[in-house]
């Protein structure tokens, strides 16, 4: 196996917030990499410097070996991200969308996408007038259509329905199982539990655990492990 994803002593700063503070990890070609932590840990920077989109003020990161700030076209046809807002363009129709980035990247898997995440029914309906859940489910196809190596995926389930999210973990698995390097972010313990090869959790933004799930859960319960690794309450 090969470290697809490299982050080394990461440091992204706003003002006096260290969003992220010294973070070393890495995700692995052919596993599901799970990031953890609570709400301002540090997730979204972290991923935003991985996907060339922030620069980092410190520290290095690596995506297939390129530092993706610096990263040409080449290399993001490699790397398949979907943003947390969903980061879609608003008035087009999903199956323009899908059809353009078909044809952007040759890609056979439009029809396969489609199908697996039950598009179809809102296919031809404008971006801005889709629910949240069909708006995540075209920015997952969006996502995976050219056959990336690396997956970004930014809490890929959040507000969807029970049956969309088992069609969405079955993707991510088939991927992974292709030999794709997945990284997701969650809140969801069930997510991680199910999905996660290796877990990173994130806290106040340095890593505070980096382990197999069972490894992270000791015997217990993922969830404990989270909390106490988190300082945090449980109501
Ligand atoms: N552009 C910015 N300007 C100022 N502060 C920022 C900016 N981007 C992020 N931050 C701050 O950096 C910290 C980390 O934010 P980030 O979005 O990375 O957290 P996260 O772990 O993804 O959180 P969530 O679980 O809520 O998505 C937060 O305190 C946030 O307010």
């Amino acid at each position: 196996m090969t470290r697809a994803v490299v982050v080394e002593d990461l440091r992204r700063v706003f003002g006096d917030t260290r969003a992220v503070d010294g973070a070393t990890w890495a995700a692995e070609t052919g596993q599901i990499t799970c990031v953890l932590g609570p709400n301002g840990a540090g997730k979204t920077t972290t991923i935003e410097c991985l996907e060339g989109l922030q620069r980092p003020d410190s520290g290095s990161c690596r995506v297939l070996g390129v530092d993706p700030w610096q990263a040409g076209a080449d290399h993001r046809a490699r790397v398949g991200v979907m943003l947390q807002d969903g980061g879609l363009p608003q008035s087009v129709s999903a199956a323009r969308l899908l059809g353009h980035l078909q044809r952007l990247y040759r890609s056979h898997r439009i029809d396969e996408l489609v199908d697996r995440l039950d598009i179809t029914p809102f296919a031809r309906t404008p971006v801005r007038r889709l629910s949240g859940g069909q708006r995540q489910r075209v920015a997952l196809a969006a996502a995976l259509l050219g056959d990336p190596e690396v997956a970004f995926l930014d809490e890929p389930t959040a507000g969807l329905d029970p049956h969309a999210r088992l069609a969405v973990w079955d993707l991510i698995r088939e991927r992974r199982d292709e030999g794709v390097a997945l990284v997701v972010t969650t809140h969801g313990f069930d997510e991680a539990e199910r999905l996660a090869d290796r877990i990173v959790i994130l806290d106040r933004g340095t890593v505070v655990a980096d382990d197999t799930p069972a490894a992270i859960a000791g015997g217990g319960r993922l969830e404990d492990a989270y909390f106490a690794l988190t300082g945090g309450t449980r109501g």
